[in-house]
């Protein structure tokens, strides 16, 4: 940093040379010295060469961006104009102020670097608040009401910011400039309805009092919306929105950092004359110049801004520029302005729609102790406004704000007093600037002067309490028209080498080259005295108090953002806290309920297929058993088919068959329902895991059983083709079985049974007949045989034919019971049904495993969106902590600046 500094040693040591040095763009000063320089002064002034504005601890400190190398080129040596004194008390005089400018320039330095350093760590603190707004939308503080309105349920949201909590002596340290606000805001809050308190349902979880709401001011978001209170917009707002809006807040006030810290690297101030129409602005501008440059006139005639600067700024040349209406003034840009030469300032300052302001630059024709412009430590420009009326107290309100003003000096005329205009524009000015210089103007008009300050000074108390406590300093009663001028441009207005004595007609008539101090008289003296007084005043005002007037400003608004800050880094870190401290607790809630709800998945997966595999064997088990014996018993049962008689036999034999196959798909019929009736008992078990694993999230499906074994009832008469044989009238076996039944059942044996026992049996039936015949003797038996063969015979017909009903369905049994064998019927059957049942049953079991799955996914991916947040929010709560921790370290930096106290240096120098 000392390289940056090169140059001004270099300007510095060519002291005594008494040139000014001229470097590029940058206004040009004095660097002059009497030659008999002390060695403590030059040591002074070496320190002040090599002080970077940072002092030796800061060395190295990147977060300081490199000052303007110009540093001292506003604080080079004041040059003086001899006096007439002694050389030696000149030297020590001229020594003195040396020593005194340097060390003021030390301090000045000082608090501008400690206020510039503030400012750009508060632009980073605030880009890194708007980055962090971006990733996690910033609370913003609503006011806290109605509190019992709100629901006093459980609230998922995080817990209130009690006002206890957050209107700690932390959070609500003195700012400046906040007493009308915190009353509009408790007025309002008065009126609110309390409609619109009822309608606001949903308690905010982010509240704080309205204290600290109030002290909000410069990230306070401004929302003008219809008859809504402000505070119910931005309550109303979607916390994104009010986000956004912050983030146009903090953009905004990142500007205004810039703008305020090129500010106060700024070594020019600017000084606004304004006042009361006719209360002789011009005059005092003129008798400050001691050159009668502006118009001064008995009717208001400035209706423009004219900036009185030094020529040296425009090259050494005397003119005017008058700026063309809405461009920015650029010297170098001569389309911006139009050339003139001074005596043209009358026309153009009382006549005029082309312009808004005049650069008027003129040849300074003090000395450098004498001059306001040039007076050897900071470039000053004198700014004549118009006269205040109703139609400019705004504008030159809104003009007196503008950051490049340093002093605002209100001339006020001792005849008149504050008028309102005048009352309302200080007032206005009031808000921005701690003091303001008074110029109470025309006292030799006045009789009763003592009564005249006394009223005067009553009502500066009122206006502008602090310039009151300091109104030796601040207010002064002069007369401006008093004041020898110069010579006015050739042309222009004004006498050469008289004194403007239009007003008064008692201005002193004095030479130019003449020392009015010498030749005045009386009165005049005294006149002029009063003047040099309010001069020596408004040097210090603007050369050593321009502390206060440069840098208080960034002061008082590096303390109302950092406190907004403060105040939002600490609602947003307790937000942060308590977002935390939820997903903390929703975590610790949801890790075992997912990990459970996958445990249970698998479980219930598992029950569902025992549910079904269950279901299914039982149904075909079921069905198996029922059918097998369903077909073996069918001959057997009571099938309901009478026996029509021989003839019909073969139709008797056709219904018999149609009997059993019926039977048995009754029996089929019997085996669907029961599966039927399992099936519901499993969709029910099915149901009844999923609304037990699932609750709510359960989605039924609805079941309707009786959609099952719709097709198929034929199949079975299809599939079954029996052709009726003779032989199956005649089923011996059957007979023979019907045989044993009958004797089993102790019935006596009848011939019948012998001899076709005997006979169906092969030919034992022969030894039979023979033994008969030994007993009947063999004539006898040869007469009986043949009549009792046919008898035999007949009746073994007669009983064949008899048992046809009984042997016939066993008959057709066997053969259509082979035949459902050969088709694996009752498997099949089984099989059909018992697949069917897992195919219903597969429908509300794939339903539920998909439900769970989603449960378990659902449970998942809140668990992941709680983790992000729960990640989000421990930074945001390590973010916020910091910027509490930064931005109340920033604070006490800025409070640390002192401004209010003397400042050390100048003023021995001056008080003498
Ligand atoms: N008696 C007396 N007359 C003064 C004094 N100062 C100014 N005047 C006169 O008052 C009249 C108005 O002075 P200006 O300087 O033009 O007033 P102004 O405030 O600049 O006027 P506008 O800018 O047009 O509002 C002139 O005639 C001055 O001579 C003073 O101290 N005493």
């Amino acid at each position: 940093m000392s390289q940056e500094y090169k140059g001004k040693g270099k300007s510095l040591r060519e002291e005594g040379s008494n040139v000014r040095r001229v470097s590029g763009n940058r206004p040009q000063y004095m660097t002059v010295g009497s030659g008999s320089t002390s060695e403590s002064a030059s040591r002074l002034q070496a320190l002040l060469d090599n002080d970077s504005g940072y002092g030796g601890s800061v060395a190295g400190d990147n977060a300081v961006p490199a000052w303007n190398p110009t540093l001292t080129e506003d604080r080079p040596t004041p040059v003086h104009t001899p006096v007439a004194r002694g050389e030696s008390s000149a030297a020590a005089d001229n020594e003195r102020r040396i020593q005194a400018s340097a060390i003021h320039q030390l301090w000045y330095n000082q608090h501008r670097v400690a206020l510039a350093r503030s400012i750009n760590r508060v632009v980073d603190m605030l880009k890194g608040l708007q980055e962090e707004n971006s990733i996690w939308p910033a609370t913003y503080p609503s006011v806290q009401r109605a509190q019992t309105s709100a629901p006093q349920g459980p609230d998922p949201r995080p817990r209130l910011i009690s006002q206890s909590t957050t209107a700690g002596p932390e959070s609500s340290y003195p700012r400046p400039g906040l007493q009308q606000r915190a009353q509009t805001w408790e007025g309002s809050n008065e009126a609110e309805s309390s409609k619109v308190a009822e309608g606001r349902a949903t308690p905010e979880p982010r509240l704080i009092s309205p204290q600290i709401a109030q002290e909000f001011s410069i990230l306070k978001l401004d929302l003008k919306m219809g008859a809504l209170h402000q505070t119910e917009l931005v309550h109303s707002l979607e916390k994104n929105s009010i986000a956004s809006l912050l983030d146009g807040q903090i953009r905004s006030s990142i500007k205004h950092l810039l703008s305020l810290r090129e500010r106060i690297e700024d070594t020019s101030s600017k000084v606004l004359v304004t006042g009361d129409l006719n209360a002789g602005k011009s005059t005092f501008c003129n008798a400050l110049l001691r050159r009668k440059i502006l118009p001064e006139d008995q009717q208001p005639c400035t209706s423009i801004f004219c900036e009185v600067l030094d020529a040296r700024e425009n090259g050494g040349i005397e003119e005017v520029h008058a700026v063309h209406k809405d461009v920015e003034y650029n010297r170098h840009d001569e389309s911006t302005y139009d050339v003139f030469s001074l005596h043209d300032l009358e026309k153009l300052v009382t006549d005029n729609d082309n312009y808004t302001q005049c650069k008027v630059y003129i040849k300074d024709v003090r000395s450098i102790d004498e001059s306001l412009l040039n007076n050897g430590v900071v470039d000053i420009s004198i700014i004549d406004a118009p006269g205040l009326n109703l139609d400019t107290t705004k504008t030159t309100a809104v003009f007196a704000r503008q950051e490049e003003i340093d002093v605002v000096v209100f001339v006020v005329s001792a005849a008149n007093h504050f008028t309102m205009t005048a009352k309302e524009f200080i007032w206005a000015a009031a808000a921005e600037k701690a003091y303001i210089f008074i110029v109470v103007n025309g006292y030799d008009n006045i009789r009763d002067k003592e009564r005249c300050q006394k009223m005067i000074l009553e009502q500066v108390s009122n206006l502008s309490p602090r310039t009151f406590k300091e109104s030796s300093e601040l207010v002064h009663f002069v007369s401006s028209n008093a004041i020898p001028t110069g010579p006015s441009p050739p042309g222009g207005n004004g006498g050469s080498g008289s004194a403007s004595g239009g007003g008064g007609g008692d201005g002193p008539d004095f030479d130019d080259d003449s020392d009015p101090k010498g030749k005045g008289k009386g009165k005049d003296k005294e006149k002029i005295r009063d003047f040099e007084n309010l001069e020596q005043s408004l040097r210090r005002f603007v050369l050593e108090k321009r502390a206060r007037s440069k840098l208080a400003p960034a002061k008082t608004y590096l303390l109302n953002v950092l406190g907004d800050v403060h105040t939002l880094a600490q609602v947003n870190l307790e937000v942060a806290q308590s977002e935390l401290d939820r997903v903390t607790k929703e975590l610790a809630e949801l890790e075992p309920i997912l990990e459970a709800s996958k445990k249970a998945n698998a479980e219930v997966s598992d029950d569902i297929d025992r549910t079904i595999e269950d279901t299914c064997k039982e149904i075909y088990n079921h069905t198996r058993s029922t059918l097998a014996s369903s077909i073996a018993d069918a001959a057997d049962t009571d099938l309901g088919v009478p026996y029509p008689g021989l003839l019909s036999a073969f139709q008797y034999a056709d219904d018999i068959k149609e009997a059993i196959l019926s039977q048995i798909s009754a029996s089929v019929t019997d085996c669907e329902e029961h599966a039927r009736m399992k099936t519901v008992e499993g969709v029910n078990s099915i149901k009844q895991l999923g609304l037990l694993h699932l609750g709510n999230e359960y989605t039924d499906l609805s079941f309707r059983s009786d959609f099952m074994f719709r097709r198929k009832r034929d199949i079975l008469a299809r599939q079954i083709e029996i052709e009726t044989e003779i032989w199956d009238f005649f089923d011996v076996s059957t007979i023979l079985q019907q045989q044993e039944k009958m004797a089993g059942t102790g019935m006596a044996m009848t011939v019948a049974t012998v001899v076709g026992g005997r006979m169906v049996g092969g030919f034992g039936w022969v030894d039979g007949a023979l033994g008969v015949a030994k007993i009947a003797g063999s004539r006898n038996l040869r007469k009986l045989i043949i009549p009792g063969a046919i008898a035999a015979a007949a009746a073994a017909i007669y009983y064949i034919l008899s048992q046809i009903p009984h042997s016939l369905p066993h008959r057709l049994t066997t053969k259509i019971s082979t035949q459902l064998e050969a088709i694996d019927y009752v498997h099949a059957n089984s099989e059909r049904i018992s697949s069917s049942v897992r195919k219903v049953l597969r429908t509300p079991a794939n339903n539920l495993r998909v439900g769970l799955q989603r449960s378990v996914e659902q449970l998942g991916s809140k668990r992941e969106d709680t983790r992000k947040v729960k990640g989000e929010s421990e930074l945001a709560r390590k973010y916020f902590s910091n910027l509490v921790i930064q931005s109340r370290e920033v604070r006490h930096t800025v409070e640390a600046v002192d401004l209010e106290g003397p400042a050390p240096g100048v003023a021995a120098a001056y008080d003498s």
